[in-house]
């Protein structure tokens, strides 16, 4: 076991060249948010967005067009029952899942377009559908973000035995792809290739709806820009609950969409430490 320390996350996050542009840091499509669930959608998509994706597009039910535009004028916004398969090809990251409901053939379509050098991350719904249906996962890079009650779903394995490490691994191995796995809970754990990191920080001011959300698209966001996407998904999630300790300092409840605007401030910070900058050791290839 390691653990998930604030040295990771400043050796991922590092300042940007001066000649780039929006292409360089990568087009985030973001596949979710049934006619009743578009907040989640929203908070995917801040989270992308104040992370520093280069593009952001989400793909969702028609009815949370205007909300998205009128909170995030950064995003595009098409309806993901139209030229899906069209859009899933011009993205670098995709992200599926968060307030998807019921939606299985937009699910369906998402897992037959997506190309193997394509990152995938699988949330919330999607994790909870494919499960019910027993869909594999497809040929790319997967991350997969379950709650504990997702994992079990997903996993089969059960909540009380998810403390155990080998628990974890022995489900895993099963899968192909193998993913990687951040199984979200109070102790969040990111099982990548051989090591299992535990996340140091957080607390229960985390505890509010759409938390999830948001380090879904935190981790779209830093996946889309830096890589391995490894050691993305790790400073994604150490990032994550980093802000939110900070902010509870001063708030009894660290709001999804407060973590979200503090993102672009703390990454400035991370990117102008001068921690020892050298590559983290994760073990997995790319
Ligand atoms: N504003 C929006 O649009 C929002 C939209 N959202 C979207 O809604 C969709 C459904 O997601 P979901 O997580 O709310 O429901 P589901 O998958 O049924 O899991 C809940 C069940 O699992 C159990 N449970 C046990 N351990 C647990 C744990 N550690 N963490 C969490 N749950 C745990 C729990 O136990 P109980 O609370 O009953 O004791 C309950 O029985 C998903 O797509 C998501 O993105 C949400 O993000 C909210 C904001
Ligand atoms: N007591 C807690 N301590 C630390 N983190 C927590 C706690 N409760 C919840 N979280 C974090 O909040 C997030 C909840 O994710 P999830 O259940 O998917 O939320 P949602 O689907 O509502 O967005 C996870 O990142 C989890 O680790
Ligand atoms: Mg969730």
């Amino acid at each position: 076991m390691l653990t998930l320390s604030h040295d990771i996350a400043a050796n991922v996050v590092n300042k940007r060249q001066n000649n780039s542009f929006k292409g360089n840091y990568g087009h985030v499509l973001i596949i979710g948010g049934n006619e009743n669930l578009g907040g989640a959608v929203i908070m995917n998509a801040q989270a992308a967005v104040y992370s520093g994706a280069g593009l952001v597009t989400v793909a969702t039910d028609l009815a949370n067009k205007s909300a998205i535009h009128a909170r995030l004028p950064e995003v595009m916004v098409m309806d993901y029952r139209k030229d899906l398969s069209a859009a899933i090809k011009k993205a670098d990251v995709i992200l599926i899942g968060s307030g998807l409901g019921q939606e299985l053939t937009i699910l369906k379509e998402t897992l037959q377009a997506v190309q193997a050098k394509q990152t995938l991350i699988i949330d919330g719904s999607a994790i909870t559908m494919m499960a019910e249906q027993h869909l594999p996962l497809p040929n790319a890079k997967v991350v997969l973000t379950p709650h504990q009650m997702e994992w079990q779903r997903f996993g089969e394995v059960v909540i009380a035995d998810q403390s155990r490490e080998d628990a974890n691994w022995e489900a895993l191995i099963n899968l192909n792809p193998e993913p990687i796995l951040v199984l979200k809970s109070s102790a969040t754990q990111v099982y990548l290739k051989d090591d299992m990191y535990q996340l140091s920080v957080g607390g229960p001011y985390q505890a509010t709806g759409g938390m999830g959300d948001t380090l879904a698209g935190m981790i779209a966001g830093f996946t889309a820009q830096f890589s391995p996407v490894s050691h993305a998904v790790l400073a994604a999630v150490y990032t994550h609950s980093a802000i939110a300790e900070e902010l509870s300092k001063t708030a009894y409840v660290t709001l999804p969409s407060k973590i979200a605007e503090a993102i672009p401030a703390y990454m400035q910070r991370l990117a102008m430490e001068t921690v020892s900058k050298a590559p983290v050791d994760t073990k997995q290839e790319e």
